[in-house]
């Protein structure tokens, strides 16, 4: 039987699109995957592909509310350990790469105690509660920013951060730079929506000079409060847009798009690199050690995208930058370069790569 690996992610979308990518990576190798998360971290999990087994382990999340139900959590963790023990007992995995996330928990600490190879990838340049604890004991950790701090015993190598199939199916897809046709604006607020972009950016783009307005084409993710009016203040104001809760199709619309404003998720930034669009950043700044904004600086500096902080947002500031970018063809066609320059279309490959020395013993790996 081929060799199986175990995936372990959970929380939001931005541990489980890498998650995503690894699986789709190692299935091609001929492995078999197994994705272990919690039922919410399933919901972020269709696009995965059907021959993934899942495992849903009970929530480790830190209970909100009183004494009873935090008491109940260590009971929960450990009956997700246990059975993540039992399951790896009958069906050794050759090795466990965790994503973060708390889901991500059993089947790390099932692995430790049956001394399977671990290994965990980290997406921001600041390491996430639980890729902290096991940073020091898994001895690697992939980095999907660098530089990354880590704690002491743990050893890091870069490899950015693991996009989709269907995003590296779009790979440097070539770029008409903003001209006399209509305009395609994307605008995403990460796995979940970001409210800020639904207040602020419909009245930019509506502020911004009638001719480039009349040929705006928007898709806009919204929250689900937010989706009703977000698409009566565009359909009002004359303005061509969609507006969801979530694009099941964002490497298309990416592609298509002459401008991007999206938050500074990991994901996010990865996916505008490897497909190569210009971005507007608004990083969200109660992220943990605000590693948003250093997300987006890094693609600021090498010129890919402008970044604006939530504080200081503002319609009128936010129309004066689109409307600079849109008439400005060459600048907007420098950005998408730069932005491709920056990107690490293989590092699901260098994942893989790196999982493969993991159980070859090149590479080491305490368990
Ligand atoms: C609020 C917060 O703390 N967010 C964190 C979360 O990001 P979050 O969960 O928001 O995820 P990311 O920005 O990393 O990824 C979002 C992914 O969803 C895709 N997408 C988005 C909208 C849509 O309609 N359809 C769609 O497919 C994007 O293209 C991208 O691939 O995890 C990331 C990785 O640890 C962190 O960097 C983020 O800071």
């Amino acid at each position: 039987m081929s060799r199986r690996v175990v995936i372990a992610a959970g929380g939001t979308g931005g541990h489980m699109f890498p998650a995503q990518a690894l699986a789709e990576t190692m299935l091609a190798r001929g492995w078999r995957v197994t994705l272990s998360t919690d039922a919410r971290g399933a919901r972020y999990a269709g696009g995965f592909p059907a021959e993934v087994a899942r495992e849903v382990v009970a929530s480790a999340t830190p209970a909100r509310g009183g004494a009873a139900a935090k008491a109940v959590v260590p009971l929960r963790v450990g009956g997700g350990i246990a059975a993540s023990v039992a399951r790896m007992a009958l069906d050794r995995p050759a090795a466990v790469v965790g994503f973060g996330g708390y889901p991500s928990i059993p089947a790390l600490v099932a692995a430790g105690a049956l001394r399977v190879p671990r290994l965990i990838h980290e997406q921001n340049g600041v390491l996430g509660r639980v890729n902290r604890v096991f940073a020091p004991r898994v001895g690697l950790v992939a980095c999907g920013t660098w530089p990354t701090a880590l704690p002491k015993g743990a050893r890091g190598v870069h490899i950015g951060n693991p996009v989709r199939r269907a995003v590296l199916e779009k790979a440097g897809a070539s770029y008409i730079a903003p001209g006399e046709y209509p305009l395609e604006i994307l605008v995403i607020g990460g796995s979940q929506g970001a409210r800020i972009l639904s207040d602020v950016v419909p009245p930019a783009l509506a502020a911004l000079p009638m001719e480039v307005r009349a040929r705006l084409r928007v898709s806009q993710q919204a929250r689900e409060e937010d989706v009703e009016r977000v698409e009566r203040f565009y359909r009002d104001e004359a303005i061509e847009a969609e507006v969801r809760t979530f694009f099941d199709d964002i490497p298309r619309r990416m592609t298509l798009a002459q401008l991007v404003i999206a938050r500074a998720g990991a994901s996010t930034l990865a996916d505008l690199t490897v497909i190569g669009r210009p971005a507007i950043l608004i990083p969200f700044a109660a992220a943990a050690e605000d590693h948003q904004t250093a997300n987006a600086k890094g693609l600021e500096a090498v010129g890919a995208a402008e970044v604006v902080a939530e504080a200081r947002l503002t319609p009128e500031g936010l129309a004066a930058r689109v409307g600079a970018i849109l008439t400005d063809a060459p600048r907007a066609l420098a950005m998408a370069r730069a932005a491709l320059a920056h990107a690490r279309p293989d590092a699901a490959e260098r994942l893989a790569d790196l999982v493969d020395d993991l159980i070859d013993g090149k590479k080491e790996g305490r368990t």
